[in-house]
């Protein structure tokens, strides 16, 4: 499959970096525009502007959301006669993005960042997008991860919000928990790596794992022991859960704010 990559930073290097490692992408298929080179995966093409001859298969769009109407001004006329767009960018819906760059069909995404290892979520985007374009867009997204399509414009944002931003949370979760083990005595290096290791082998257990997370905390909780005593705070009336629900409503509600451009 033949992308052109207009802005590829963070996120767009960890889907790239997958798709060179899967194999649906190959490195001479890329060709990227960003404003200054930097490291890529597979050392693919990089320049200032789109290359000539004929277009891609898809164009990937992964500058931030405030650079679309720059970037459009100056690629939208070459990106014109590609089939489809697909947009990575938090807020610009698909109506929005044919508006900048008219000409193929729009699809919005929301990644995560640990796509890079094939373990992530993409959700989708694109209600009105034909069969063809929803299979080229499963192709090439079905080695990042979990692959969810919202037609739904409200239950994309929501999931948006859950997915994209989730693994900062998390990484902050492993920091607290590394901040509260200092706090009862630990010393901070070994406090790190034991809240690291906890977390990467709860994670892969509850993965794993038939039983729900709620069912696995029973099962590490002994009734009036050491596990049901933290469980009681986290589970307080202002504890995790309307911690997480608040988190999940700022960054809905600035992803809103977003959308409106
Ligand atoms: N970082 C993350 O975890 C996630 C990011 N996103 C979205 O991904 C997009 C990119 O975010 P990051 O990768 O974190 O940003 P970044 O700043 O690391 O990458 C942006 C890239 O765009 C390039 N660029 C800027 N203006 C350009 C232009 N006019 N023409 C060509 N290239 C241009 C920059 O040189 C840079 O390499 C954002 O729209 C963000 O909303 C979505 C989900 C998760
Ligand atoms: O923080 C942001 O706006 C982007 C979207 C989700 C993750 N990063």
């Amino acid at each position: 499959m033949r992308l052109w990559m207009i802005g590829c930073g963070n996120m767009a290097s960890a889907m790239l970096r997958r798709w060179l490692e899967s194999g649906v992408v190959a490195a001479t298929d890329v060709d990227v525009v960003n404003r200054h080179d930097r490291a890529l995966p597979g050392d693919v093409r990089q320049a200032r502007t789109l290359p000539d001859g004929p277009a891609p298969d898809v164009v990937v769009l992964g500058i931030k959301p405030q650079q679309l109407d720059e970037a459009a001004a100056v690629h939208r006329e070459r990106v014109r006669a590609a089939p489809l767009l697909v947009s990575m960018l938090a807020g610009p819906d698909p109506a929005r993005l044919s508006t900048a760059f008219p000409g193929p069909v729009a699809i919005q995404t929301m990644p995560n960042l640990p796509v890079e290892l094939g373990r992530g979520v993409v959700a989708i985007h694109a209600p009105d997008a034909p069969v063809e374009a929803r299979a080229t867009v499963d192709r090439l997204m079905a080695p990042l991860g979990l692959v969810e399509w919202f037609d739904d414009a409200a239950r994309f944002a929501a999931a948006g919000a859950l997915s994209g931003c989730g693994p900062a949370f998390l990484f902050r979760f492993v920091d607290a928990l590394a901040a509260g083990g200092v706090a009862i005595g630990l010393d901070p290096a070994q406090a790190a790596a034991v809240a690291l290791a906890t977390v990467e082998g709860a994670a892969a257990m509850v993965a794993a794992s038939e039983r729900s997370p709620g069912a696995l905390a029973d099962a590490v909780a002994s009734p009036g022991g050491m596990t049901r005593a933290g469980l009681n705070v986290l589970d307080e009336a202002a504890g995790l859960v309307p911690l997480l629900e608040r988190t999940l409503a700022a960054s809905a509600k600035r992803g809103a704010e977003m959308a409106k451009g």
